[in-house]
């Protein structure tokens, strides 16, 4: 029987989120894929998500992710906030809690289709993010670039149960500029589980311009978790304040590393586009 799905996004960070209360779902790398594959038969989407029964008291659903590439994240930012919304709004309540593999995550209702959700605390040790040698995470020993555009080094590491590396920049970055530098980086020896990219480029105490290179994804509009890391960097280099914007092309998140519980608060919007049935083939 095929499967019902719903076509999401969160600043255009786009998801294809599929409910398995009903029916199990233990999909292939194979079978991410050609879900996630633009055109061709596929539905298109930046990374596939799974809504499963809890499996834990006080939570209302266990949830997996998958980039494109068909490997599963630990932590999908926007998708989350999608995946609250879609809780809150079936449970008809402005409140919800939920498991992923990053562990116990919590949002709120912030309005009209926008959701705050507290993302957990970020992990900063090396052997959290992970890196493959014991180094500084706020100083990384990394210098990169193509031969012919301007090298960025070293960066802050971060992990929000993913792992990211942030490169500050005098100003934004192109996105040939971001595909170039942050493909060499993302499966960089450095990154034993590869790593997402970004780019910040800090206009003020509460403001950073960002684009990410996502692990499995590629340049995608928006980065969730990207944008928690690059707040939580940008904070440890002393650049800005706790509570900032973190602006994309498509649109800003407001992200505040809170002083009380170290904890990372994100508040951005959702987006319904439509809903589906996957092809008879995926059959997982
Ligand atoms: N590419 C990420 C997962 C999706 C993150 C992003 N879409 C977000 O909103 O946080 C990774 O491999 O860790």
């Amino acid at each position: 029987m095929s499967r019902t799905f719903l076509k999401m996004n969160g600043l255009g960070n786009d998801f294809v989120v599929i409910e398995t209360l009903t029916q199990p779902f233990d999909p292939s790398a194979e079978e991410i894929r050609a879900i996630a594959k633009r055109g061709q038969g596929g539905i298109g989407c930046d990374q596939v998500v799974a809504i499963d029964p809890p499996k834990s008291e006080g939570a209302s659903a266990y949830v997996r992710f998958w980039n494109a590439d068909g490997e599963e994240a630990g932590a999908c930012g926007n998708g989350t906030r999608c995946v609250a919304w879609l809780l809150m709004q079936s449970g008809g309540k402005d409140h919800v809690a939920f498991d992923t593999s990053a562990g116990r995550l919590s949002g709120v209702m912030a309005g009209d289709k926008r959701v705050t959700v507290d993302m957990g605390p970020p992990r900063l040790d090396w052997n959290q993010i992970p890196l493959s040698e014991e180094m500084d995470t706020a100083r990384v020993e990394l210098q990169v670039g193509p031969i012919d555009a301007p090298w960025v080094h070293t960066p802050v590491c971060v992990s929000m149960g993913n792992p990211h590396v942030v490169f500050f920049v005098d100003a934004p970055v192109t996105d040939e500029f971001a595909q170039k530098t942050g493909s060499l980086v993302e499966h960089h020896p450095l990154f034993p589980e590869g790593v997402n990219v970004g780019f910040a480029h800090v206009v003020s105490r509460d403001h950073i311009k960002l684009k990410v290179w996502e692990r499995g994804a590629g340049l995608t509009a928006a980065c969730g978790t990207g944008a928690c890391a690059a707040q939580v960097a940008a904070v440890r280099r002393g650049l800005t304040d706790r509570v900032a914007t973190v602006e994309f092309e498509s649109g800003p998140l407001v992200i505040e590393w809170r002083e009380a519980d170290g904890h990372v608060i994100m508040t951005g919007p959702v987006a319904l586009e439509f809903t589906g049935k996957l092809p008879e083939t995926v059959s997982a």
